[in-house]
C-alpha cells in the first residue's frame, strides 16, 4: 500500500458499451476514512462506476487507484486482496450454511491467501475468534447457528455486511444497503454500517435520501456519466447544478427534511 491520502481515485474514467459512452470522464478523490454516498438519476452510471472500481468491468480509458496504486484492469479477486471489498447483496451468502459458518468463510478466505497452509492451520483459532467478534459486530450472536436461508431479510443483509467486512478490507463498497427494509430497520442498519466501518473508507450507491444524509460525510453526484458535484451533504443540497439535475426529486425534497 502506498501512503496516498486517497483511498480511491478515479481519473478521467471512461467506459463505453458498444458505441455508447456511459461513463464520460469521471473524476473523484475519496480520502481514507471518508464515508461517501454516490447518488444520481436512474441510468446515470452509478452501478457502472462501482463495477469499474471493483474490477467487474474494465474501463475504456482512464485510471482507478486504490491507496495510490492503479487497480484498473485487475480482476475482482485481486482488487479484493488489495483491500477493497464489495457487497454482492444476498448472493455472497451461502444459504445452507449457518450464520457463524458464513462469517467464518469470509474470514478464512482472507487468511487463506495471506498464509501458507501450515501457518493457515495454526491460524484457525484466530479465525474463530475473529468470527465471534464479527457475529457481535453485526448483532447476530443469537442467530449464530441458524441457517442463512432461515434469517429474516434484514438479518440476511446484516450477515452480508459481516461477510463483506470479514476479510478486514479497508475500503468497503455497498450497493443500496438498506433497499427493501422498513424505516425502523433502515435506521438500525445505518447505525450498524457506521459502527462496522469506523476507520474504513465507505462508498455506497444509494437512492434513499434519508440513508444518504444519515450516513455520508460527502456525496458524489453522478449525472450522465460524470461526477458533477462532490461535497458535504449541505453543500450538495445548495449546489445549483445538482438542483437542476434533481428538480422536483428527492434531493430537493430532502432540503427541508433530513
Ligand atoms: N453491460 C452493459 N451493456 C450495455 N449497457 C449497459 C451495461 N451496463 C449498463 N449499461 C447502461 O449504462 C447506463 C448506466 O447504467 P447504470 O446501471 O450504471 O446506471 P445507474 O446510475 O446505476 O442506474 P440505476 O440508478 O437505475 O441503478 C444505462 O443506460 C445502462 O443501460
Amino acid at each position: 500500500m502506498s501512503n496516498s491520502e486517497y483511498a480511491i481515485e478515479l481519473k478521467d474514467l471512461r467506459k463505453s458499451f458498444g458505441r455508447t459512452e456511459i461513463i464520460r470522464g469521471a473524476n473523484l478523490a475519496v480520502r481514507a476514512g471518508e464515508r461517501i454516498a454516490v447518488i444520481g438519476p436512474n441510468g446515470a452510471g452509478k452501478s457502472t462506476l462501482f463495477n469499474l472500481i471493483s474490477g467487474r468491468l474494465h474501463p475504456t480509458s482512464g485510471e482507478v487507484l486504490l491507496h495510490g496504486e492503479r487497480i484498473d484492469g485487475l480482476p475482482p479477486y485481486e482488487i479484493n486482496r488489495k483491500g477493497l471489498s464489495r457487497s454482492f447483496q444476498i448472493t455472497n451468502i451461502f444459504p445452507k450454511l449457518s450464520v457463524f459458518e458464513n462469517l467464518r468463510c469470509g474470514v478464512l478466505w482472507s487468511l487463506g491467501y495471506r498464509y501458507t497452509f501450515l501457518r493457515f492451520l495454526s491460524r484457525l483459532d484466530d479465525a474463530n475468534e475473529r468470527t465471534e467478534v464479527l457475529l457481535r459486530q453485526v448483532g447476530l450472536e443469537r442467530k449464530r447457528d441458524v441457517l442463512a436461508v432461515n434469517l429474516t431479510y434484514a438479518e440476511q443483509r446484516a450477515l452480508e455486511i459481516g461477510v463483506t467486512i470479514a476479510g478486514g478490507a479497508s475500503v468497503i463498497l455497498l450497493d443500496e444497503p438498506t433497499a427493501g427494509m422498513s424505516k425502523t430497520e433502515t435506521t438500525h442498519f445505518i447505525n450498524l454500517i457506521k459502527e462496522v466501518t469506523v476507520g474504513k473508507t465507505l462508498l455506497t450507491v444509494e437512492h434513499d435520501m434519508g440513508v444518504v444524509f444519515g450516513l455520508a460525510d460527502k456525496i458524489a453526484v453522478v449525472v450522465y456519466g460524470e461526477v458533477i458535484a462532490f461535497d458535504t451533504p449541505e453543500a450538495v443540497r445548495a449546489n445549483a447544478r445538482v438542483q437542476e439535475a434533481y428538480l422536483g426529486s428527492p434531493v430537493a425534497e430532502a432540503q427541508g427534511g433530513h
